[in-house]
């Protein structure tokens, strides 16, 4: 069903208003994949599965459905038009690659609206990761690209991958793992020179619980972020949930829209090994006992990033039923 631009700005705070004020976001796409048996030991990491396991993209989408998320983060996070070039994909392969993040997402959602009995609303969030995450040499967690990458640097190598999703038809843009301020206004400026016309939220990734992975702060980026007319949320993703509420408090400061948080397992990732490792102080225990006090704190929107699973979301779920 086309919806107008208005009615499309709306659809985060039409599904909080429905769901009485909270709503459940998917767990990790790519460390789940993992689970199910890909390896994605690679730099397109879990967009390799677009063109070697579809199938099983559309099966984690499902199962996320299945455990109660309400929203669908699309496998495009690694997925861009210059990494799929340099494996030898043409310009039109790749680009098709980009939409079928999307199309595999759409095909889940409408499968689980056939055989579900109880129609709800279910949103599909087409993933926009770093240029450190193309990059895969780690500065997705650094946000250090050197001084030779420029605003304009990130806006041509993010524009057509933007549009191409944009067509694709999502509900609206993810842009993940956030790094750092040029990363931010690169995509604030993208989203108004391409004329986007859907909704972007923004998620910041942490690794002190006070600024952004790069150092730069995240009362800074929030507020570039709010400023944007696209952006219907702000928030943190992958980032260990002991450093979430505090994050969420500072939020609250700097922005009236609603917060996302989808924080990871705990662990942190080894770029070299590509390994998860469990980290000092880190916790991999699931955090569905905190989602309450998140919820209460400010949080609106909640899921889980890396090394989560639909049990997590499941937890999540009924967390957020039972309590608040
Ligand atoms: N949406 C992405 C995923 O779950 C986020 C990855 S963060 C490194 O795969
Ligand atoms: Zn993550």
């Amino acid at each position: 069903m086309d919806r107008t631009a208005e009615e499309r700005s709306n659809v985060v705070e039409e599904l909080l208003r429905e769901n009485g004020g909270w709503a459940v976001i998917d767990g990790g796409l790519a460390t789940e994949l993992e689970s199910n048996g890909a390896d994605i030991r690679d730099a397109l990491w879990s967009s390799k599965c677009l063109f070697s396991c579809p199938k099983l993209i559309r099966k984690v989408h499902l199962d996320y459905l299945e455990a109660g998320a309400s929203i669908l983060i699309t496998a495009s996070y690694q997925a861009t038009i210059q990494g799929f070039l340099s494996r030898g994909f043409s310009q039109e392969e790749s680009e098709a690659l980009l939409r079928k993040s999307v199309e595999l997402a759409v095909e889940a959602r409408d499968i689980y609206l056939q055989k579900c009995p109880q129609k709800r609303q279910i949103l599909i969030a087409a993933s926009v990761g770093s240029y450190g995450a193309y990059l895969a040499d780690g500065s997705e967690y650094s946000g250090d690209y050197g001084e030779c990458v420029t605003l304009e640097t990130l806006k041509e190598f993010h524009r057509r991958r933007l549009e191409v999703l944009v067509e694709a038809g999502p509900d609206l843009i993810a842009f993940e793992t956030i790094p750092n301020k040029i990363e931010t206004q690169a995509y604030v400026e993208l989203l108004e020179e391409c004329k986007i016309n859907i909704p972007a939220w923004f998620a910041f990734s942490s690794k002190d619980g006070v600024n952004i992975v790069s150092g730069d702060s995240l009362v800074e980026c929030g507020s570039i972020a709010d400023s944007c007319q696209n952006c219907v949320a702000i928030g943190i993703n992958c980032t260990p949930p002991r450093f979430i509420h505090d994050l969420i408090l500072s939020m609250t400061k700097i922005t009236k829209k609603p917060i996302l948080i989808y924080p990871n397992s705990g662990e942190s990732y080894d770029p070299e090994k590509k390994e998860w490792v469990q980290s000092a102080g880190g916790s991999a225990e699931d955090f569905a006992p905190f989602v309450n006090i998140w919820h209460e704190a400010g949080a609106s929107l909640i899921g889980g990033c890396c090394r989560t699973s639909p049990d997590t979301v499941r937890a999540i779920s009924r967390a957020l039923k039972g309590g608040a």
